[in-house]
């Protein structure tokens, strides 16, 4: 299978603190790959060292056969990302905003028909800083899909969503994967975790303490349900830590 992101190794410290190290992991065309971990445990630093906004001390990225520090531009062109905050002005409307990020690419989608798979139709006309929560979540996630990229990376998917938005979301990103996006994510909800990714890695304190499937996941802990067994996997590597 084509691989759609490499990482070999990356480490990257904020003065005296590891924020990773020795991060490895490689991510198929058309998969889902969860980047998983408590507050603090390194996912954001992977993320932004990936799309080339943060430069890694040691190890090597490749992102659709680029490099992100050198080929920003051609990456732009072919990566969505979904902010937790954008910056627009005050009043903007939802379908000013989307013109906007349209124009910013060479290719796009159509984002009527994006704003009506997540559900925001009827939103067209709202201003931004009118919509709840929810509705501002899967706002970013038509930004980040609008370039028609064939990676996206969504953080905290679906914080803040009702349980059938939640559901929505889901669906529209499972049909997108099964036309070949590329979906890095990160997510504190272990249920959407298991719905989506095929492989997920879980950092704590800047380390890779597992990289593998759900399923792995759950067998190489002593618990059959996956809340379980990753709360055990950061626990326990604590303990074993603290015996190191
Ligand atoms: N700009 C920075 N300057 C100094 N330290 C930083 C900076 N950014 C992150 N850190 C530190 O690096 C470590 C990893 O942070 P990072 O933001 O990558 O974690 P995260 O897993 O994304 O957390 P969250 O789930 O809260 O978003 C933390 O200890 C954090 O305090």
């Amino acid at each position: 299978m084509e691989t759609t992101i490499k990482v070999n190794q990356l480490s990257k410290s904020y003065g005296t603190v590891a924020a990773i190290r020795n991060v490895g992991f490689s991510i198929c065309r058309g998969e889902v790959f969860g980047l998983l971990g408590a507050n603090g445990a390194g996912k954001s630093t992977t993320i932004e060292c990936i799309l080339g906004t943060k430069k890694q001390d040691r190890g090597t990225v490749s992102i659709l056969g680029l490099n992100p520090q050198r080929d920003r531009k051609k990456l732009f062109e072919n990566v969505g990302v979904q902010f937790q905050e954008a910056n627009y002005q005050d009043k903007i409307t939802v379908s000013e905003l989307c013109e906007v990020t349209q124009s910013l690419y060479k290719t796009s989608l159509s984002y009527h028909d994006l704003l009506k798979q997540f559900g925001l139709s009827d939103k067209l006309k709202s201003p931004v800083c009118e919509l709840s929560g929810g509705q501002r979540q899967r706002l970013f996630i038509v930004l980040a899909l609008i370039p028609d990229p064939e990676v996206v990376f969504l953080d905290e998917l679906t914080t803040g969503l009702d349980a059938k938005a939640r559901r929505d979301v889901w669906k529209c990103l499972s049909e997108l994967k099964e036309k070949g996006l590329t979906i890095l994510l990160t997510s504190h909800f272990m249920d959407e975790v298991e719905a989506l990714c095929d492989k997920i890695m879980i950092l704590k304190n800047g380390n890779s303490i597992f990289y593998g499937t759900v399923q792995n996941a759950v067998a190489s802990s002593p618990y059959e349900k996956f809340e379980d067994a990753y709360l055990w996997f950061t626990q326990e590597e604590e303990e074993e830590n603290a015996s190191i």
